[in-house]
């Protein structure tokens, strides 16, 4: 898995790197968010929008980024919007989704922008051509909150991530019992050892999937998701407990 190199972060290389969603409702809750947030030393914050009240409005959001980003300093900054239909808080229309997205990238001060796969091939290739033309990186995304889908329709969904250009691929998935776990890890395993160019990152859900979310460097997710103030996902566990399981992982393990 070649290396994506985003500050000063190695995504794709050693410990798996820990993620620590805002999920802030107010710009005051979110700017205190991020300061708590930063005494957990997070190696790259992620900005879950759809759970901001003041969303719909640009000129807030840039606002905010600008905050975030001067706070942040060379911790990577990852802008999403979790769509309801993938397990977002809020319903807002697709074009304005778009318009969001084109927003923020065009702010440059998101280092990294989630955008779903099933936004749609055209689109998707769009905004990747827009994202690196002003120096941004995007994470192609896939969520589903009821099911674990089969082996080989996780690998096609993280292939067309692929191949669309993502720079990161990233799936999602609710396990229903252990197997649903090993079909996760395996087809993680599998496009691991395709050695494609860039970094993926798994995981399984809720209290089921937690081992997915500790074992990603034998397995090759590059990053797993630690709750701070608040998870913003089912299975989320606290990040300081998260650093410690991949640190001792990490000691022992030998490729
Ligand atoms: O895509 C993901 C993964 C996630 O859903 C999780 O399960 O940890 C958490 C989300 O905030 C993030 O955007």
């Amino acid at each position: 898995m070649k290396m994506l190199k985003i500050k000063d972060v190695e995504i794709g290389e050693g410990i798996p790197k820990v993620i620590i969603p805002l999920m802030g409702t107010t710009d005051q809750e979110l700017l205190e968010e991020l300061e708590e947030i930063k005494d957990l030393k997070p190696d790259i914050v992620e900005w879950r929008a759809d759970a901001y009240s003041k969303v719909e409005d640009l000129t807030a959001i840039q606002s905010l980024l600008e905050k975030m980003s001067s706070k942040l300093l060379n911790i990577p900054l990852i802008f999403t919007f979790r769509t309801h239909t993938e397990g977002g808080m809020k319903e807002i229309a697709e074009d304005y989704y778009l318009k969001l997205l084109k927003t923020v990238i065009q702010t440059k001060k998101a280092d990294l922008v989630d955008i779903e796969l099933f936004t749609g091939e055209t689109i998707i290739k769009e905004f990747v051509a827009l994202a690196e033309e002003n120096g941004v990186y995007i994470i192609i995304s896939n969520h589903d909150f009821q099911q674990t889908p089969a082996k080989d329709e996780i690998i096609y969904r993280l292939e067309t991530m692929q191949l669309l250009g993502g720079h990161i691929s990233k799936i999602a998935v609710m396990p229903k019992n252990v197997q649903d776990i090993l079909t996760l890890l395996d087809a993680t395993i599998t496009m691991k050892n395709k050695d494609r160019d860039h970094p993926l990152i798994t995981m399984a859900m809720g209290p089921l999937g937690l081992i997915s979310r500790l074992s990603g460097e034998l397995f090759g997710s590059a990053c797993t998701f630690g709750a701070g103030r608040t998870a913003s996902a089912p299975g989320q566990i606290p990040a300081d407990d998260l650093r410690n399981v991949l640190n001792i992982f990490h000691k022992y393990f030998e490729t």
